[in-house]
């Protein structure tokens, strides 16, 4: 019998394509060494071309999949990614409380404000971003949007550091513990700098900008990995550092598949079991 590893919970949607949500989630706790649990609530058909559409799952069956694994095998971390509706993040909200997880608790909860896919397909129902705002904002323990999402969520528009501190502020006037401001959008910076703060410690993560287009789940990569070090008991900086370093180099081992957009790649992580294409 092997020692039991740290657990993570995600709470998300389905991406059929492998890529991003729930799928990418997995890939990156089990690349990271954490056992990974679900609460999926939405399915969504995808590929690598985008979102042909999504069905949401019932909000007593997200309740109950939140519940049956919190209350069994329980939680280390837990992350959000889409919840696709206000109905969905209000029942999110209320079985994290019932879980012990969030801000106000000992179990971290990071929460990645999916709205839509990078192909531009909304994920998120327009009048559920204020549920995030008042119901899922306040209870995380870090949030982690990119700029389009900071823009829906404070209307503001950020194009460099300055704008990202700023954003930060009026992020965390919304509750969350801690803020990441991702930089990935501005694509005419050579580094990507995603801006960390909890109001006093402020801190940039920077990388090169590394030249590829499949940048697919990168969002939900960095979210999981960075869920992933919290469940080890990493604090949020070294977490986060942490998150950032995984993030870029599955950024360089992206990969294309199909005829749009590939996924970012934990693949590295196996090693010499990397899997060998000429094989
Ligand atoms: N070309 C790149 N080279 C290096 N790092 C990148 C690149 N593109 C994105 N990143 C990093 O990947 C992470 C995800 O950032 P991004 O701002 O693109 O979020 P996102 O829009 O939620 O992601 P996505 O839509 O790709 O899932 C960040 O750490 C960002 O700095
Ligand atoms: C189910 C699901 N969750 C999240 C994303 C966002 O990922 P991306 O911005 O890379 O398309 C997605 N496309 N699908």
């Amino acid at each position: 019998m092997s020692r039991t590893p740290r657990t993570a919970l995600t709470i998300a949607g389905s991406d059929s394509g492998g890529g991003a949500g729930i799928q990418a989630d997995l890939r990156t706790f089990f690349a990271c060494g954490v056992h990974g649990m679900t609460a999926i609530t939405a399915v969504t058909v995808q590929n690598s071309v985008g979102v042909h559409g999504f069905t949401e799952i019932p909000t007593d069956v997200v309740a109950a999949q939140i519940e049956a694994v919190t209350g069994d095998m329980g939680a280390d971390a837990a992350k959000t990614g889409m919840l696709a509706t206000a109905e969905i993040i209000t029942t999110v909200a209320s079985a994290v409380d019932k879980a012990g997880i969030g801000k106000r608790h000992d179990v971290p909860l990071v929460v990645d404000p999916v709205a839509a896919s990078m192909h531009g397909d909304p994920l998120l129902r327009e009048e559920a971003l204020e549920a995030i705002r008042t119901e899922l904002f306040p209870r995380a323990t870090l949030v982690t949007p990119n700029l389009d999402e900071v823009r829906l969520l404070t209307g503001l528009s950020v194009t460099d550091v300055t704008e990202q501190r700023k954003a930060a502020d009026a992020l965390l006037e919304l509750g969350p513990r801690w803020v990441l401001v991702k930089g990935g959008h501005m694509t005419d910076s050579p580094e990507c700098v995603d801006l960390l703060s909890d109001g006093t410690h402020v801190v940039e993560l920077t990388c090169p900008r590394h030249d590829t287009p499949h940048t697919h789940g990168g969002g939900d990569t960095l979210a999981s990995a960075i869920t992933a070090h919290l469940a080890k008991g990493f604090d949020m900086p070294d977490a986060v550092a942490a998150g950032k370093k995984f993030i870029e180099r599955c950024v360089i081992e992206s990969y294309p598949l199909g005829e749009g957009v590939g996924p970012v790649s934990p693949f590295w992580r196996l090693g010499s079991e990397l899997p060998d294409p000429t094989a």
